[in-house]
């Protein structure tokens, strides 16, 4: 597929995928959310040691409030992105329950002036997503420019519902892909060969941290 076919083919699928994520019933998004919160502390003992980068929810994408509340009880450090302009990459500033907030370009909340933080992974939300464990997004490129200025490159769990899985996204050279898929029905691991289905206790052993 050419560059051109590419992205016109892409604005068409984030457009699909946004209707569909924005009819899911509310009660089934409470039950699929509380899976993905679920398998997210209880995969990744290491995010309880951590700084991570969280989002505050946009139009219906899952909502990680509580599992941000959750890991930040049990000793993580979080942070949330800030927009600093289009074109430049994100930066992550501390967030605590309670923290000031404003307002982005796009109407998404971030922390008002707190310190900036360096993470150490990526809670990132996918608006589609492939069996490569590629990420749609909504199309301005921040999370591939944020994880490409990185070093050392911080782990990404993207967080999606199942139901917006696609064959394939069409990856281009600057797609970079999620270490982790986090669904409703489970935890997916990339591997060069697609993603790999892992229990949470598989996920649990190979995300843990030795306490010094
Ligand atoms: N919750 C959340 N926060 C996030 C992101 C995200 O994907 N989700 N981002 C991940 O990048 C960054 C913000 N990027 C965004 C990019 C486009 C749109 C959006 O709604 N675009 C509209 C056009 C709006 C406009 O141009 O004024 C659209 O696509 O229709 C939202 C956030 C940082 N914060
Ligand atoms: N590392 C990078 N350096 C410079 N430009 C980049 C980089 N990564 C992505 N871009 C640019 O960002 C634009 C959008 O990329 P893409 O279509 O992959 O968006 P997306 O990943 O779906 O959306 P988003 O990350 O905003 O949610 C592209 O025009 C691309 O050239």
């Amino acid at each position: 597929m050419s560059n051109v076919t590419s992205q016109h083919w892409k604005q068409q699928q984030r457009t699909h995928l946004r209707e569909l994520r924005l009819q899911i019933p509310a009660a089934q998004r409470v039950l699929w959310s509380d899976a993905i919160t679920a398998a997210l502390t209880q995969g990744f003992p290491i995010l309880e040691n951590q700084r991570i980068g969280f989002y505050w929810p946009h139009q219906g994408e899952y909502d990680p409030v509580p599992a941000m509340t959750d890991l930040r009880a049990r000793g993580a450090t979080l942070a949330l992105p800030e927009v600093i302009g289009k074109g430049e990459p994100l930066r992550f500033i501390e967030w605590w329950p309670g923290a000031p907030m404003k307002k982005d370009i796009y109407g998404i909340s971030f922390p008002d002036n707190t310190r900036e933080i360096t993470v150490d992974s990526i809670i990132i939300p996918l608006l589609g997503f492939d069996e490569q464990g590629y990420r749609l997004g909504y199309g301005s490129g921040y999370f591939d420019r944020t994880l490409a200025t990185m070093n050392p490159r911080p782990l990404a769990i993207g967080v999606v519902f199942e139901m917006l899985r696609l064959p394939t996204i069409h990856p281009q050279q600057h797609d970079i892909p999620m270490d982790y898929i986090v669904t409703e029905q489970s935890i997916l691991c990339r591997t060069d060969a697609g993603l790999m289905p892992l229990t949470v206790s598989d996920c649990a052993a190979r995300n843990s941290f030795v306490r010094d």
